[in-house]
């Protein structure tokens, strides 16, 4: 289930301006929000903020509408979702993805309980025994932003034909040559390229993931369409990325970059972050909805991280594709 306030957040912002029940923005700028609003709808800037601040009040439970309702046809062609600037930082560091005291601590540590979503979400989404060693034979997986390949290869000893894909060239080899230390993640199909490359190939997937990669991309927009057209009709989507709070900037930056020196300094920009809010509403326009939302909660005693129902920094979607 998605919390009950996401779905009211999601409401406010998909209802035409001036049906708003509660001010557009909760964030320190209301301006700088718009501007970023506008950027990730960038094909129909969404209300000035003046104009989206409430005016009428609404019923108490108003139908969670498609936001393409009111807004133009999305277009389909795909821009590229390279971000230059955030693939220098990554090449920068390739060689240290399986390092798990390096600068990839925080995804190595994070490994277990993302991987424990995906294994309860795609299960009851395909129909999967959770409880089986390979849970996700017969299943064709794409790990866009795939790394060095930590999330790719445990999805494949879980059963999964799993393809990864990474802008990062080195980071491919590092994954190809890695993959191939172990017969039962050898078979990973890693290629060095894009979302948007692979839509124009056609290809399709019953599970398209995306974690921790589109706080990177050029444009989020952009590339949540991509995410949906490699995805099958029966299929899911699963994106993790971190939320654009106050807190997110204390702890995923302030914390980690620069007091606990986990990730190299400047690794994250607070303002590509997108809220919880904004990725429901993004994917919705692409016909895809966010059936599940988690966040991640750390434990600073045990250095470990579990599931939580605090989605205020770290946050996991599961979403499906509908059916036209
Ligand atoms: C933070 S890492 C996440 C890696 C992996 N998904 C994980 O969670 O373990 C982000 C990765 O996305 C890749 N990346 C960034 N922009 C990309 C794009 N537009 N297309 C494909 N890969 C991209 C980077 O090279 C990097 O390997
Ligand atoms: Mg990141």
């Amino acid at each position: 289930m998605i919390p009950r306030q996401i779905l009211a957040r999601a409401r406010s912002l998909a209802r035409p301006a001036g049906r708003s029940s509660q001010p557009a923005n909760h964030y320190p700028s209301l301006e700088f929000h718009h501007k970023l609003r506008t950027r990730c709808y960038s094909e129909a800037p969404l209300p000035s903020p003046a104009a989206a601040n409430p005016v009428t009040p609404v019923s108490p439970e108003p139908p969670l509408v498609p936001v393409a309702a009111h807004l133009p046809a999305a277009d389909l062609r795909s821009k590229s979702s390279l971000n230059e600037a955030e693939l220098k930082k990554f090449a920068a560091i390739s060689e240290t993805w399986w390092d798990a005291d390096g600068p990839f601590k925080p995804l190595h540590a994070m490994n277990p309980t993302r991987l424990a979503f995906l294994r309860s979400t795609l299960c009851r989404h395909f129909g999967k025994d959770p409880c089986c060693s390979r849970p996700f034979e017969g299943l064709k997986f794409v790990d866009v932003g795939c790394g060095g390949g930590i999330l790719s290869e445990p999805l494949a000893r879980m059963g999964a034909s799993v393809t990864g894909v990474d802008a990062v060239e080195k980071n491919i080899r590092i994954a190809r040559l890695h993959a191939d230390l172990d017969p039962t993640t050898s078979s990973i199909d890693y290629l060095c390229t894009t979302a948007e490359k692979l839509v124009e190939e056609q290809r399709k997937f019953d599970a398209v993931l995306a974690l921790e990669v589109i706080e990177h991309v050029a444009d989020p927009a952009d590339f949540c369409k991509s995410l949906s057209s490699l995805t099958e009709y029966s299929g899911a989507t699963v994106i993790s990325t971190i939320n654009r709070s106050m807190r997110a900037y204390a702890t995923a930056i302030v914390m980690a970059e620069y007091v606990l020196r986990w990730l190299p300094a400047g690794t994250h920009d607070w303002s590509s972050f997108l809220t919880p809010e904004e990725l429901v509403l993004i994917l919705q326009r692409t016909s895809v909805s966010v059936q599940e939302m988690a966040g991640f909660a750390y434990n600073p005693l045990t250095g470990r991280w579990s599931l939580s129902d605090d989605v205020g920094v770290n946050f996991i979607a599961y979403a499906t594709k509908n059916r036209e």
